[in-house]
């Protein structure tokens, strides 16, 4: 049984906006990055999983338990980071968290406080007067401090710098390592590239694609950019038989997409050159993600 299910999910908010039969299966260990663009759907399919909202149709469980008709069962075994955060009334942000862990019956603090230091949260400042990345902070440790085996997380790194952004990366990894489901929904390719098993991307409500993140990154098709030392190298290289995506002439430069087993015969081809530098250009998540996007605009 898949630790979250999502089957045939639609929520209609009308003007074609929310969830369009939206199918979904996150099994047990496995970190889930979820992608697409503002307004997506991201949000609304992460509150479904929290039980705040009721499908229109079709089914959303956690553990075999379903997430409206058990939604306080399963916030119980969620940790969850809102994409919005409000913080109840409470003055400081030590206060918020301890308010957080007598509601969850938790009595040992020490995974807060390993938390508080990897993040380097001062939790004794008044939450009003917190910035944004302090505040998201404040709302990582509350959602991971009982040491949930489920972590759904919308958004998790905004507001955070590029130094602590690279330290919630770790901080995940270590989880999943621990055994950890996670799902996560994000706009940064990098950020899902470097900690998510498989990702997918939603577009209007509507999934386009479900990918193991290695499979994207093991593309066979590779684009190198090659520099000529000289223009008339660089004219004759254009008759040659590659598929050349970009021509930069005033640098010398073209930009080819290659397959892997067509390299043998652009290093030979290459003998007759005199070239400046090759380089490979590294195939991204966000490469692959926005071509998807842009064959689905072309046959929308
Ligand atoms: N309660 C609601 N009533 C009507 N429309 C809604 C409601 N909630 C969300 N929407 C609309 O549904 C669409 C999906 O919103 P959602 O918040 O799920 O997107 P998202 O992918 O999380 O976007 P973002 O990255 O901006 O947070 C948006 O067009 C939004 O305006």
């Amino acid at each position: 049984m898949p630790c979250i299910e999502i089957n045939d999910l639609t929520k209609d908010f009308g003007d074609g906006k929310g969830l369009f039969n939206l199918n979904l299966k996150i099994e047990k260990g496995e970190v889930f990055g979820f992608v697409g663009t503002n307004g997506a759907g991201k949000t609304t399919t992460i509150r479904h999983i929290m039980g705040f909202l009721k499908p229109d149709s079709g089914s959303v469980t956690v553990q075999g338990l379903d997430c409206w008709a058990d939604s306080a069962k399963i916030k119980k075994l969620i940790g969850y980071i809102p994409g919005e955060i409000a913080f109840p009334d409470a003055p400081t942000g030590s206060e918020f968290l301890k308010r957080q862990a007598e509601l969850l019956g938790l009595q040992d603090m020490s995974y807060a406080e390993r938390m508080i230091q990897k993040l380097q949260l001062d939790p004794s400042a008044h939450l009003k007067r917190m910035s944004k990345g302090m505040k998201q902070k404040t709302a990582i440790v509350a959602a991971f401090m009982a040491d949930p085996e489920i972590l759904i997380l919308d958004e998790p790194t905004t507001g955070l710098d590029p130094l602590m952004r690279a330290e919630f990366v770790d901080i995940l990894q270590e989880e999943k390592k621990r055994g950890k489901t996670i799902f996560m929904s994000s706009h940064m390719f990098e950020e899902v590239e470097h900690t998510c098993d498989k990702v997918a991307l939603i577009k209007e409500g509507k999934l386009i694609a479900v990918k193991p993140t290695v499979e994207v990154k093991h593309n066979e098709n590779k684009v190198y950019k090659l520099e000529f030392l000289q223009q008339e190298d660089y004219k004759r290289f254009l008759s040659e038989p590659f598929q050349i995506t970009e021509k930069r002439e005033n640098q010398n430069q073209v930009l080819i997409e290659i397959h892997d087993r067509d390299i043998q015969m652009l290093f030979r081809t290459l003998r007759g050159y005199s070239v400046k530098f090759i380089s490979e250009k590294k195939f991204t998540l966000a490469d692959y993600f926005n071509g998807l996007y842009e064959e689905e605009s072309a046959h929308a």
